[in-house]
């Protein structure tokens, strides 16, 4: 499994008065496959994600993934770390199914013949090929999720990292990405409140105001949660 090592990292937004601290001195060293991430609102969860691929970067510390600093080796780091959003219309690139799911793939430079083989393998194994040539927008909730995890996946990240990305879904649905994912070889770190999903993960951290206050098994982080919330 690929290591991800946060030391000391610290990160604030806002200038003057409405400068706050959203992570405070977080040190964390992630190899186990599937690691969860819970916490109240604003508790830093998304800034931590988004940290782990250099989406953000830290004021003070520092991010490595497999030795490669997110700081100065962001795009290698980006190659290795694939995110998926909350809302699926902030990624969804481009205006067909199967050129959002192609998007990525020619940007690393593959070939027309590798694109069109790899494609159409990625939308079958999503359940996507009879929506191949369709809008992108006009695909439900649901699809749409499955259509930015699949453009993300075909790239074949090391890591995948994925903010709430069943917020949008019915029960039905939350639960079909749960299984994917825990039918994925890849490091997987997936910030939920959906707290079912993350009962046969290896490590789940509860974040509370910008700090890692439990680090443990589901069930102790959850209940630790619980506790914390009641
Ligand atoms: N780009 C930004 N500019 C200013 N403040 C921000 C920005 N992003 C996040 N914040 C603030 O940082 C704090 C932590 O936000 P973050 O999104 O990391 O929390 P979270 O734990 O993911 O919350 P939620 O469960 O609500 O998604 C919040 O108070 C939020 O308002």
């Amino acid at each position: 499994m690929p290591v991800i090592e946060l030391t000391g990292v610290t990160h604030a937004f806002g200038t003057g008065p409405a400068r706050r601290t959203v992570l405070d001195d977080v040190s964390v060293r992630l190899a186990e496959q599937r690691i969860g991430v819970i916490g109240a609102n604003g508790s830093g969860k998304s800034t931590f994600a988004r940290l782990l691929n250099g989406l953000v970067l830290p004021d003070r510390g520092s991010v490595t993934v497999d030795g490669l600093d997110a700081n100065k080796d962001g795009k290698q780091v980006r190659r290795r770390v694939g995110f998926v959003f909350t809302d699926p219309d902030a990624q969804i690139v481009m205006p067909t199914v199967q050129e959002d799911v192609a998007f990525g793939l020619k940007r690393r430079g593959h070939s027309a013949a590798e694109v069109a083989a790899l494609v159409t393998k990625a939308l079958g194994d999503f359940g996507l090929a009879e929506l191949a040539d369709s809008p992108a927008h006009s695909l439900s909730g649901g699809e749409k999720q499955l259509l930015a995890l699949c453009s993300v996946l075909v790239t074949e990240p090391s890591v995948l990292v994925l903010d709430e990305p069943t917020t949008l879904l019915d029960l039905r649905n939350a639960h079909r990405i749960g299984a994917l994912l825990e039918s994925l070889p890849q490091q997987v770190v997936l910030v939920t409140h959906h707290l079912e999903l993350l009962a046969e993960y290896d490590r789940v951290l509860v974040f509370d105001e910008g700090r890692i206050v439990c680090d443990g098994s589901p069930a102790a982080a959850v209940d630790f949660y619980r506790r914390l919330l009641a």
